[in-house]
């Protein structure tokens, strides 16, 4: 998979057994992106696609995109027919405000439709996203009548999550029948590659549709025997409650650098993997999510615990966990904590 890593922020071009390949859009694009585009059958399928769709939107469309990508908001790529090296669709991710899920889109010229290029192109693309962005979940949303688009999606390994209804511009009128989709880094994990069918045994993480979110937290332990914990800012979710210092996985990370990195950012202590000690785990579904969250106790590191990001910080003894109001994802770690401090 680490080929396909290189797709975007690279530069350069990489080919999939498929002989499709995703590069950077670029502002020279745009002939080429309105001669593809240009056609009743890709516009009347595209939200935001008017038709006819003018010369003058195709280059506006790229140079926002161009935007988009260095300011950190979308990531558009030209799709490619590796064999000839063409540009054939173009394809990409839009991250939601709350930076934790990606919304795909993508299409391809009509010449080039039916022959895998679209399956090759969104697949390599959610790969890289997974690889290279901090979501944990891609959506996607696709005209009822687009039964093209919908196979794609299935075969890739999206479930989906509802349905709805989306206005297109270039049909004018009622808004139109969507169906919605999501596909979660877990649920792509599971995948056999090669043969893209869900692997024996993970169907249960498809079907709970939820993102599974990893978050690490730590339980500082201080010579007396007490806890560090942290109030949640005004603001935030679960605003008002204390929690453990810590926070969720960037791509990549294990728990254990994610806790290096969340302690420094978050408090300003320096603390060693080694000294931290994997204690126990909390498992919880919330609404949108399911949080999985490791919790480690650490006894050693260097700098005095203070509050960086508008939490309030106390040090409170395992007996009277109780009176400071936890997440309930929490709350099963108190007894546990109290019995072994
Ligand atoms: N750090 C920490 N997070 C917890 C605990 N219990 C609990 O349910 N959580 C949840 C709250 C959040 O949804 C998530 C932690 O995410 P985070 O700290 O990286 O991010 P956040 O929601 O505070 O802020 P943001 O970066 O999404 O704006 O895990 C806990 O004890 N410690």
């Amino acid at each position: 998979m680490s080929d396909l890593f290189a797709i975007a922020d690279r530069a350069g071009t990489t080919a999939s057994a498929a002989s499709t390949a995703l590069r950077r859009l670029e502002a020279g694009d745009a002939a080429r992106f309105h001669l593809l585009i240009n056609d009743w059958e890709i516009c009347r399928l595209l939200p935001e696609a008017p038709f006819p769709y003018p010369e003058s939107l195709a280059r506006a469309w790229i140079d926002t995109a161009i935007a988009d990508r260095a300011a950190g908001r979308a990531y558009e790529f030209a799709i490619l027919d590796a064999a000839s090296g063409a540009m054939i669709g173009s394809a990409g991710l839009r991250l939601a405000k709350s930076g934790d899920s990606a919304s795909l889109g993508y299409w391809l010229g009509r010449r080039h439709w039916g022959k895998g290029h679209a399956r090759e192109a969104a697949g390599q693309l959610i790969r890289w996203g997974f690889a290279e962005l901090p979501v944990a979940t891609i959506a996607a949303t696709v005209a009822e009548d687009n039964a093209a688009s919908l196979a794609v999606l299935r075969r890739i390994g999206f479930a989906e999550t509802g349905t709805g209804r989306a206005r297109f511009i270039g049909r004018p009128g009622e808004r139109l029948p969507v169906r919605h989709f999501a596909i979660t880094r877990e649920a792509l994990a599971f995948r056999d590659p090669e043969t893209s069918q869900e692997v024996s045994g993970s169907g249960r993480m498809i079907d709970a549709m939820k993102p599974l979110l990893t978050v690490a937290a730590c339980a500082l332990v201080d010579k007396r025997g007490d806890i560090l914990l942290a109030r949640r800012p005004e603001g935030k979710k679960l605003a008002g409650l204390w929690e453990f210092p810590g926070g969720k996985l960037v791509a990549g990370e294990t728990p254990e650098a994610a806790l290096v990195r969340e302690l420094a950012e978050e408090i300003g202590v320096a603390v060693r993997e080694a000294d931290l000690a994997p204690f126990a785990f909390a498992s919880h579904a919330y609404e949108a999510f399911h949080l999985l969250m490791p919790l480690y106790l650490c006894r050693r590191w260097r700098g005095a615990p203070e509050a960086r990001e508008g939490q309030t910080l106390a040090w409170v003894s395992p007996a009277r966990l109780d009176e400071y109001p936890m997440p309930p994802a929490d709350r099963p770690l108190i007894p546990l904590l109290r019995d072994f401090l």
